[in-house]
């Protein structure tokens, strides 16, 4: 009875608090009914929490005291919709990045607590997902179909009371494809003599285009699932050269060291099914030492979150930081996966990818490693071994402390952060492929036109930009100007130096010291002259050609469109000394603001408005479903990460979170 009326007393304030955001209560107000006890987790029942009516308010500073209170940053309402969706949906960047950093914020304390805790008492929050999906060995005893579906394509499907799941789809070949394309121009060996590690067989698809494209001399493949070791055998792959199957487990093989008496492998996959987020971590933690050096490439199958766009933002930057926390620099390039391919593709089975584009990651041992063999020999390996240890650590050290500042953990795992991201700018590189056209420029900027120019410019960047040339020559200017004058000084000296004192101590008001500093100062500007004025006017010319390049184009465009239409100004930065990357600015009409979070923009790509249509819009209406009470389902700021291809993904039935120490 005394229950009954706690929960009563929650719900009511639970309540309060989301109707007086809607109403948009002056802060103080609502901090009152927080500071009364309200529940930040409440959802009403449209699944609703206080956070989400604040993002549809675009309240920042309301966004800003709901997380730093407690808020859930993953809660998902009746349509799936976290708050941060609905930040999305309303174009709205500030909210969105918020509560897309609370999430970052969120994981980064959990691995804190549960790393650094570890001696302190175990509070289960609920219990780990012992089914096919999240246990291997349950997976591992489970049976597989493979067969094809009713459009045609290949899939490998676990069956179980819940539904089809699939462990594999043909619809990821373009994903595996070019994953190993990206290899293969990554890698530097161009064919011969590759080896290869790929973890996760399923339908073979990376395999096959690793055999076809590298041509490895040795490809380990590790596979525990026996219906899929069957099908391998069935394919002939015990008999292909150069194969090797490692029957069981990853963590089987890498424990006990196996895997490493293969020696450094070039390239090395993994795609596993029914594990999770620290799984994965793990497998990161081994890279480094599997790696065969620092042409070697790393990927791994980027579905972490992939159902939902904020979620998936959240894990891409978690994997980047624990990779740069072992060592791995990232490049991230996306796939497009909605061209040809419908809602039809999931037939009857659990969709887990729901976004329009995939972030493939290639990861390297850390570039500093280039640089530095550049110095110390081979021999001296250890010492560059240390080396990257430290810049590594340093750098995760640096780039958590920027998603997590004064961090004052408190016994309810809550912790009083200040948060800073950059925003992100898409750079013209050589080393990234070029942009896709920015929904904001659809309208002014023609495909064909943009598929041209963008190109032109990057290459005309690359002519005007030798990183390695300018890095020498620069070397050299420093050594000229001290080497230089400190060489010419004495003759200097001796020459001004009339009356044949001498260098000596002891001071003469006839001797010329002051004179040939002077003059030695001026041998220095000189020589730096000589090296920084060529190099001045050389990157002059490139900007002046890219200068004539762009208002060619203007020229053009305002011949085509004619003098009444909007004509975008096109404005190039060439590569600085310092910087390898090109910048590009297009104007757009004084009336259009420029966005990177419209539902349906590039940037950043892996972001697009929420699977729901009805979030899709601007406008994202209360709605008023049916009612009943609502359940608070969710105990805590805990991980929201499972495998995706489990049922019921966040916030379902399905849900699991693992054990955390506080
Ligand atoms: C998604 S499929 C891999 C698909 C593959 N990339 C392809 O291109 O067809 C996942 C595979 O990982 C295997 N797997 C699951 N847990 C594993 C583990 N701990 N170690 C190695 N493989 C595992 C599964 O049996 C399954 O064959």
């Amino acid at each position: 009875m005394e229950k009954d009326n706690e929960v009563n007393e929650l719900v009511v304030l639970g309540r309060l608090l989301i109707d007086a955001v809607l109403a948009r209560k002056p802060i103080p107000d609502i901090r009152t009914i927080i500071d009364d006890g309200a529940p930040l987790w409440f959802q009403d029942e449209d699944g609703w929490s206080a956070l989400h009516a604040a993002a549809n308010n675009e309240d920042e500073d309301l966004v800003k005291l709901l997380l730093a209170e407690g808020a859930i940053w993953n809660a998902v309402d009746n349509l799936g919709n976290s708050a941060g969706d609905i930040a999305l949906s309303l174009n709205n960047e500030a909210c969105y990045r918020l509560i897309r950093d609370a999430g970052i914020r969120s994981e980064l304390l959990l691995q804190l607590l549960s790393s650094k805790n570890a001696a302190a008492e175990t509070m289960l929050l609920h219990a780990t997902d012992t089914s096919a999906f999240g246990s291997t060995d349950a997976f591992i005893s489970s049976n597989l179909k493979y067969t094809t579906d009713e459009q045609g394509q290949e899939v490998c499907l676990l069956t179980t009371d819940e539904g089809d799941v699939g462990v594999m789809m043909g619809w990821e070949r373009g994903i595996m494809q070019e994953t190993v394309q990206k290899f293969k121009s990554n890698t530097g060996t161009e064919s011969t003599g590759t080896r290869v590690l790929n973890v996760g067989f399923g339908l073979g698809i990376v395999d096959t285009f690793l055999q076809e494209t590298l041509q490895p001399s040795l490809h380990v493949i590790i596979e525990p699932h026996p219906d899929v070791l069957h099908y391998m055998r069935t394919l002939g792959w015990y008999d292909k050269p150069g194969v090797q199957i490692l029957e069981g487990k990853w963590q089987s093989f890498i424990d006990k060291d196996e895997i490493l008496s293969f020696g450094g492998f070039d390239v090395i996959y993994t795609d596993t099914f029914s594990e999770n987020y620290d799984d994965l971590r793990e497998f990161f933690g081994h890279v480094p030492d599997l790696l065969a050096g620092l042409d070697a490439r790393f990927s791994f199958f980027n579905g972490l979150g992939a159902t939902n766009a904020l979620f998936y933002d959240v894990y891409t930057h978690l994997s980047e930081l624990q990779l740069a926390d072992v060592g791995i620099d990232v490049e991230w390039s996306d796939v497009d996966v909605t061209t040809g391919r419908d809602e039809k593709r999931w037939g009857e089975t659990r969709k887990y990818f729901a976004l329009p584009y995939y972030r493939l990651p290639i990861g390297r041992l850390c570039e500093i490693l280039d640089w530095l063999e550049f110095f110390i020999p081979r021999s001296a390996r250890t010492v560059t071994t240390w080396l990257l240890f430290l810049r590594s650590h340093f750098y995760f050290s640096s780039q958590q402390s920027k998603y997590i500042r004064n961090v004052d953990v408190r016994s309810d795992a809550h912790a009083d952060v200040q948060f800073y991201h950059p925003r992100p700018r898409q750079y013209l590189s050589r080393k990234e492929p070029p942009p896709l056209l920015p929904i904001e420029l659809q309208g002014h900027v023609g495909p064909e036109t943009w598929a041209m120019r963008i190109p032109a410019l990057t290459m005309l960047a690359s002519r005007f930009h030798k990183p390695i040339f300018e890095g020498l020559w620069l070397l050299a200017a420093f050594i000229a100007s001290i080497a230089v004058p400190a060489a010419l000084y004495p003759t200097i000296f001796h020459a001004l130096d009339k009356n044949g004192n001498g260098n000596n101590f002891r001071f003469h008001d006839d001797q010329p010291f002051f004179q040939a500093r002077a003059a030695t100062v001026g041998v220095f500007i000189g020589v730096s002259l000589l090296f920084w004025v060529p190099l001045l006017v050389w990157k002059m010319i490139g900007q002046s050609r890219a200068n004539a390049l762009v208002k060619r184009w203007s020229e053009d465009d305002l011949r085509t469109k004619g003098p009444s239409a909007f004509i975008p100004v096109w404005k190039m930065n060439m590569p600085s000394f310092w910087n390898s990357s090109a910048r590009l600015n297009v104007s757009l009409p004084p009336s259009q603001l420029p966005t990177t979070f419209h539902p349906a923009a590039y940037l950043p790509s892996w972001i697009n408005g929420p699977v729901d249509p009805a979030a899709g819009m601007y406008y994202y209406p209360v709605q008023n479903g049916p009612g009943g009470q609502p359940q608070p389902n969710i105990a805590g700021n805990a991980g929201a990460y499972g495998d995706e291809k489990a049922p019921a993904y966040m916030g379902g039935e399905g849900r699991h979170y693992d054990d955390i120490k506080v």
